[in-house]
């Protein structure tokens, strides 16, 4: 791992292959690093977090994962980011000591989501009890409200968040709220943080807005495309970049109406690398075999800008 450059650019949200009877398979993961960097131009992962079924999978399982990437990625990716949220503290604390202990680049926490924070201060609290145990780690707030349900705005979470996390250093921010993505980003000029936008079918409009780079879904199959898209809005040149993000978003679109979640990128993963990532965990279940079908149309009649 090349040492500490700021998190910036694409991260993959990593799938988290299976074998065929539900058992997380490691045995891939070679494979899935050579493809992430050398297919896609992605050096930057994200583990166990939505599309990985981080909280679908036990502590060991976490665990085994997260060696394996930081394991495969030595000298190849950037950035092994490990999702340590969970609803038990003391779970989340395990899980981020664990991180520090194997050298991962960061750790990211979700909101606890059964029982909820209610306001800003007991969030903090949470995390701040979670980033304590790993005190050389970078750490992300992971902010997620269609999937947790904690709506509790970033933008009041980072008034004065170094004072009480030291090593806070970004947010994942998977929210179409822009208006708070741009306030925050606003507000903490100054800071060295990293912004990194979680809706890879509107990654243009927060870039507009200044964020460093996205973490998503989508970069383990469209990370070429996106990083071309990245180019041409640093150029600039915002007619490409407008093309690159319609066309993706066309994809997105045309799949969201059919359905589409973790199952799903799994099998889209599958049948774009080639490498089998498996059936989810429940409750999740399979995509089904049409879905497969018209998204792979889908995909290969898309006609990219550099002509591939
Ligand atoms: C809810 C969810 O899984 N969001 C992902 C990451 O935050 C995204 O990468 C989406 O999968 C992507 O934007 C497609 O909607
Ligand atoms: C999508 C994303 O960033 C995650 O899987 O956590």
């Amino acid at each position: 791992m090349t040492p500490r450059k700021k998190l910036q650019g694409l991260v993959a949200a990593t799938i988290t292959p299976m074998t065929p009877d539900g058992q997380i398979n490691l045995s891939v993961i070679h494979q899935y690093v050579d493809y992430l960097v050398s297919e896609q131009n992605v050096k930057n992962v994200f583990v166990n977090g939505t599309t990985g079924e981080g909280l679908s999978l036990n502590i060991q399982e976490r665990k085994q994962l997260a060696e394996e990437w930081m394991c495969q990625g030595k000298d190849k990716l950037d950035h092994v980011i490990v999702h340590v949220g969970a609803l038990s503290l003391p779970e989340s604390q395990e899980l981020a000591r664990h991180a520090a202990a194997i050298g991962a680049s960061g750790i990211a926490v979700i909101a606890p989501f059964f029982f909820k924070p209610t306001d800003k201060d007991e969030l903090i609290a949470f995390l701040q009890k979670v980033a304590s145990e790993a005190p050389a780690v970078p750490f992300y707030y992971y902010h997620i409200p269609p999937l947790t349900g904690v709506k509790i705005r970033v933008e009041e979470l980072l008034d004065g968040i170094k004072e009480q996390i030291p090593t806070f250093q970004g947010v994942k921010f998977s929210d179409t709220d822009l208006l708070d993505l741009a306030q925050c980003i606003n507000k903490n000029e100054t800071e060295q943080f990293a912004f990194l936008y979680g809706v890879d079918e509107q990654l243009l409009s927060a870039l507009a807005v200044g964020a460093n780079g996205a973490v998503g879904s989508t970069y383990n199959y469209l990370g070429r495309k996106t990083n071309l898209m990245l180019q041409a809005f640093a150029k600039p040149d915002l007619r490409l970049a407008r093309k690159y993000q319609f066309l993706t978003g066309e994809f997105l679109n045309f799949v969201i109406k059919l359905g589409f979640g973790v199952a799903e990128t799994k099998a889209v993963m599958t049948f774009v690398s080639g490498i089998p990532m498996g059936p989810p965990r429940l409750p999740l279940v399979d995509a089904s075999e049409e879905f497969i079908v018209k998204a792979k149309a889908k995909l290969e009649s898309i006609v990219w800008p550099d002509g591939d």
